[in-house]
């Protein structure tokens, strides 16, 4: 019997952000090998018209959790969800709830946070910063807490190029800036953001490191680890390959060259494509709860999630390996062929924009509204071309985290563990994981159905057809135009075909001879 799974039997867990992509897959994990747990309480919030309930029993009707509910038919049971809004200065947690909270729960994971790079400062600070503030002042008087784990980003100091499993000191206090935002408006905010996240790429990977060093600050005599993931990608092995639900990360941009309207990409082809499967991240996560709970580091330890150092893929291979599996497994009604380019120079951007981006968009544009039809092209490539420039950051560099720690906890697992909360990377094999990936992408991201694929590949033929047909007429316009303009075109298109005609009569010649 595995120990970390025997170690969450009976147990109650507290799990903020359980209804996000990490928190899913935690959850189903903790239902599948610890079956005998307690309780996981979840703090959820309402949300697109769906009460607490609807939205928990839609996580526990999808395909991800079928095998845990095999082993544990009585999930609903065990899943307690609590009204929360985590952007409210309360939490929002009624006092019955905070009372059973504060009594009962024996492990907290928080994983809630704002992962978009865009958000206003305020509410990235509210989300990624106070929240964790307050959760862990919630977890102060929790009498019966064995540890609080805390998910932060390996991205949290991408300013910087070497990464160790420690805690970086900000350059502002986060009381400073936990006190600025509530009293400072908005314009004010949007004014000084840049200056406060300096060489930070955006809102999101401050926050998170403002958070972390509230962990530190705060977690008083907790015992707090913190757990740091780089790009979180589909699942690999568990419960099953490929299971992804959300564009972040890769899988939007896989889509977007799937369905042939990103054909371009400024990225290094060089630079360390630094995915980590989720269902990893969770194994390490859960075995992280366990050796805190029972060894109880003196200090807080922070585990690298990454797999650069140990197992790393590249954005070029990367991007190959998407392109040939949609020779395979292409995606329903693309746009165009997939068929893109990791390009590391700006000027080749530029130029693949204007001809393989907008130049098509407006075409496509031009001809719906011949047909009557709404234009819509134009709009999406502008927000696609704005997505992509928020990754660029990510995607032009590399960095190098230490993983002593995660390497130490993988040191300290039975065999049974090893197998069971697998985290070793090593074990990946990349092509293999990127086709399920995309694959995992088709059937519960895009719900196209696998029947579809013949279709989908006539579909492609024809686009291919439609291209070359219109490259050849591009050129016979382009050569026609030419010829009545240039005389110098004109000589050398004499040139060119009077030379060919004597290199033909000089093969022809000698057939007649011997005839
Ligand atoms: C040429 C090709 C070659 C080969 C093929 C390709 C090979 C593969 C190459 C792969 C390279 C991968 C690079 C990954 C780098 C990730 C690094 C993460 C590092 C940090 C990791 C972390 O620790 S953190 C977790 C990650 N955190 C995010 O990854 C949040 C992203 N997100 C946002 O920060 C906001 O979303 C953002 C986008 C600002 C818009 O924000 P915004 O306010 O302008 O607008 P919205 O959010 O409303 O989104 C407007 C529309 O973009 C859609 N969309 C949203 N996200 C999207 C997304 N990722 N890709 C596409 N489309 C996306 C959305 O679905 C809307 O579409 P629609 O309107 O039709 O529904
Ligand atoms: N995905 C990635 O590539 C990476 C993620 N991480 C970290 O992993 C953790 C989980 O990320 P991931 O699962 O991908 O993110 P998601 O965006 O999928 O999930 C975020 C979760 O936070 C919850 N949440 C957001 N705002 C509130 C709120 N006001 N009140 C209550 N709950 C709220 C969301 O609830 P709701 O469903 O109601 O919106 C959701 O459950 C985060 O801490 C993130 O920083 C780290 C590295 C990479």
């Amino acid at each position: 019997m595995s120990t970390i799974a025997a170690f969450y039997g009976g147990k109650s867990i507290l799990i903020t952000g359980a209804t996000g992509f990490l928190g899913k897959v935690l959850m189903e994990k903790l239902f599948r090998t610890s079956p005998d747990l307690k309780v996981i309480y979840i703090l959820v919030r309402p949300k697109a018209g769906q009460t607490l309930q609807q939205r928990v029993v839609q996580i526990l009707n999808s395909k991800l959790f079928e095998k845990a509910k095999e082993v544990c038919p009585n999930v609903h049971e065990k899943i307690r969800a609590v009204y929360a809004d985590l952007n409210q200065n309360d939490l929002a947690i009624s006092k019955g709830d905070m009372q059973e909270l504060l009594s009962c729960t024996n492990i907290v994971f928080h994983c809630a946070a704002t992962v978009r790079f865009n958000d206003h400062l305020r509410h990235a600070v509210q989300l990624n910063v106070t929240a964790t503030q307050k959760l862990l002042l919630m977890a102060s008087q929790m009498p019966k807490l064995e540890a609080f784990i805390h998910i932060s980003t390996a991205f949290s100091n991408c300013n910087l190029k070497h990464i160790d499993e420690v805690i970086y000191p900000c350059p502002v206090e986060p009381k400073k800036i936990i006190d600025s935002m509530e009293w400072l408006d908005d314009a004010i905010i949007d004014e000084i953001t840049p200056k406060l996240i300096g060489d930070q790429p955006n809102t999101y990977t401050y926050t998170k490191a403002l958070g972390e060093m509230v962990v530190q600050q705060e977690g008083g005599n907790l015992n707090v680890a913190i757990v740091r993931p780089s790009i979180v990608g589909a699942t690999w092995q568990e419960p099953f390959p490929g299971w992804v639900d959300n564009l972040n990360g890769p899988s939007g941009l896989i889509i977007a060259t799937g369905k042939g309207f990103l054909r371009a990409l400024r990225a290094t082809p060089m630079a360390v494509a630094d995915v980590i499967p989720v269902d990893i991240v969770v194994n390490l996560t859960l075995a992280v709860g366990w050796y805190t709970a029972v060894q109880r580091p003196k200090s807080t330890l922070i585990y690298h999630c990454t797999s650069g150092n140990l197992n790393p893929c590249y954005w070029g291979k990367m991007g190959f390996q998407v392109l040939a599996t949609f020779e395979k497994i292409p995606f329903e009604r693309a746009f165009r062929r997939p068929n893109a380019d990791l390009t590391s120079n700006t000027f080749t951007t530029q130029y693949w924009n204007a001809v393989s981006h907008w130049a098509p968009a407006i075409i496509y544009d031009f001809y719906l509204r011949l047909t009557g039809r709404k234009p819509r092209m134009t709009k999406l490539m502008n927000r696609l071309l704005r997505t992509v420039s928020m990754l660029e950051y990510f995607i032009n560099r590399s960095w190098e985290w230490s993983t002593c720690n995660t390497e130490m906890l993988m040191s300290k697992l039975s065999p049974e563990d090893q197998r069971v909360f697998n985290f070793d990377v090593r074990q990946l094999n990349w092509l293999e994981y990127i086709e399920n990936y995309v694959l995992g992408i088709k059937k519960y991201l895009l719900k196209e159905d696998m029947a579809g694929i013949p279709e989908a590949k006539q579909h492609l033929k024809r686009l291919r057809n439609i291209h070359y047909l219109f490259n050849t007429a591009l050129f016979l316009i382009a050569w026609r135009l030419l010829m009545a303009r240039s005389q110098m075109a004109r000589n050398v298109w004499f040139f060119i075909v009077s030379f060919c005609y004597k290199f033909l009569s000089y093969f022809r010649a000698p057939r007649t001879l011997k005839i």
